[in-house]
């Protein structure tokens, strides 16, 4: 349970002139890092705050963004060793700018069109709007020569804002979700300006190399910027601007560590027992969303109940569908079809004793996120586009006596680490069912191989390493 710190930040020293504040080091990001609790604040689930909090605990840096709810004008204030800035968004602004512009219009552009983008002015402007409302929080807080480190999709425009105001400043952007071809990113009606937004930067990162190439062209193809490569130049002046690939991993030594626990061990146990004890369980969990492949998905497990390739009763699929964006068309379009293809399998497969799908639509606490990966005999990550796919590293963490096996999409950024995983495009059925399949059978010394083989990689490559990486190639990139 996270312990509860609340206390009022330490005053930023505002004064004139142009830097307007203490902070040598400000993450900015959408979300503030936690979420209202009865008793204060808690920590809050998703991948961008699994991987940066770490980082966040270990600086004495500030992390600015969204407190999650409308029309709340929060102080700053410190929680498990971080200091939070909040930045207020009113109900119409969330309407706007985060479901609007950020989830249905650059979430599906951005992601291979799987849904189609909406294109609204009304959108855009509230977008501008409040990355202009984040840049302010930054430019307050942050000392002369400060690094300022801003995450997504959602805040585009703020390198470049910060860049005009404030050219003292060390300018970072990762992106954490996919960047299109210009071939799709072209429909974007406000391309130009979204792109010169992110060339304030000084280097901008991206999951997937080709992430980082798709930017440049661009960025090449729709501004002014020349260059060559990874390497942009921008403006008269010829500023300089890096694309390059930082693909995010996870905090590997405590999902490992928690693995280890006796208690977490008994709780995967219980899990398994139950579900009257099959030979094996399956396992989705992902955000309720159509990027993530969970129908796809349920359409091969259903193939194979009714092919009898599985029966219930040795085979248990659970999926955790935690609830996202909920408020949008397609995520409400999403739920209903999902639950309904659930509903028609158990409703064709359940018998008195044994359920096919265990469906959860919840969000859970890390301790039982890990429970349930050791419960799991065969992860399932089949998105049909994923920046990267925390889960299949954080399955991979969880297995540490070798066991499992991952299925894993090629279209998530984690397939270019996680290589020995059962690699699948989940497009095609009759392939994923054949793959589920050799999971199921897989042979325990090649599975423990493959699995030896990814731990071997996500141990190195961990979620400090991914930051260490990327800030210490932000401070070659600005001598800094
Ligand atoms: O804030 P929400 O709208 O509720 O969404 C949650 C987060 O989802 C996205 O995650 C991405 O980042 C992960 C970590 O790099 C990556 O593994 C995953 O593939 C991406 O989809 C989103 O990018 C975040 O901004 C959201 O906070
Ligand atoms: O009930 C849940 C479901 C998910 N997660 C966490 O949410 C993150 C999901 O990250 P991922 O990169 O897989 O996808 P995203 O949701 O960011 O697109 C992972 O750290 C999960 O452990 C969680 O804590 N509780």
């Amino acid at each position: 349970m996270a312990q509860h710190t609340e206390r009022t930040a330490p005053e930023t020293k505002a004064h004139g002139g142009r830097t307007g504040g203490s902070y040598d080091f400000l993450v900015v990001a959408n979300r503030l890092p936690v979420d209202r609790a009865e008793a204060g604040w808690k920590r809050s689930p998703g991948g961008l705050v699994t991987a940066l909090a770490p980082i966040m605990e270990k600086s004495d840096g500030a992390w600015v963004g969204w407190v999650g709810c409308p029309d709340e004008e929060v102080e700053p204030f410190e929680h498990e060793g971080m200091t939070l800035i909040p930045v207020g968004l009113s109900a119409s602004e969330i309407e706007l700018y985060y479901e609007g512009f950020s989830n249905a219009t650059l979430w599906p552009l951005y992601h291979d069109v799987i849904a189609p983008p909406e294109f609204h002015r009304a959108w855009w402007d509230a977008y501008r709007r409040v990355n202009e409302r984040f840049a302010v929080a930054v430019l307050a807080r942050a000392a002369e020569g400060a690094t300022v480190w801003i995450q997504d999709y959602q805040l585009q425009l703020v390198p470049a804002i910060l860049r005009e105001r404030r050219p003292d400043l060390k300018i970072g952007f990762f992106n954490h979700i996919p960047f299109p071809p210009p071939e799709i990113f072209s429909q974007l009606p406000w391309r130009r300006q979204v792109l010169e937004g992110l060339l304030g930067a000084d280097l901008v990162g991206f999951q997937r190399s080709n992430d980082a190439r798709n930017f440049a062209r661009s960025a090449r193809r729709y501004t002014s910027a020349g260059g060559n490569g990874a390497h942009i130049l921008v403006g008269p002046e010829q500023r300089s601007v890096r694309a390059e690939a930082f693909p995010i991993s996870i905090d590997t030594q405590r999902i490992s560590d928690l693995a280890r626990r006796p208690e977490i061990q008994e709780r995967a146990r219980q899990i398994r027992h139950d579900l009257g004890d099959p030979k094996t369980i399956m396992l989705g969990v992902d955000r309720l969303d159509y990027t993530k492949g969970i129908s796809h998905r349920l359409k091969a497990f259903e193939e194979l109940l009714t092919e009898e390739r599985i029966q219930v009763g040795e085979v248990t699929f659970i999926q955790v569908a935690s609830p996202s964006r909920e408020r949008v068309e397609h995520y409400r379009h999403l739920r209903e079809e999902i639950e309904g293809t659930v509903g028609r399998i158990n409703g064709a497969f359940d018998t008195l004793q044994h359920t096919a799908v265990r469906y959860l639509h919840h969000n859970y606490p890390v301790e039982e996120m890990v429970a349930l990966y050791l419960a799991a005999d065969v992860m399932l990550v089949t998105a049909l586009r994923d920046g990267m796919n925390l889960v299949a590293k954080e399955y991979v963490a969880a297995r540490f006596n070798g066991t499992g096996a991952l299925v894993l999409s090629e279209f998530a950024g984690a397939s270019d680490q996680l290589k020995q995983a059962l690699l699948v495009n989940p497009h095609d059925i009759a392939g994923l069912k054949d793959t589920i399949v050799a999971a199921i059978e897989m042979p325990r010394g090649t599975a423990s191989r493959r699995m030896k083989a990814m731990r071997r990689q996500i141990i190195v490559h961990n979620v400090e390493e991914w930051s260490a990486t990327f800030l210490n190639r932000l401070a070659e990139v600005t001598h800094g």
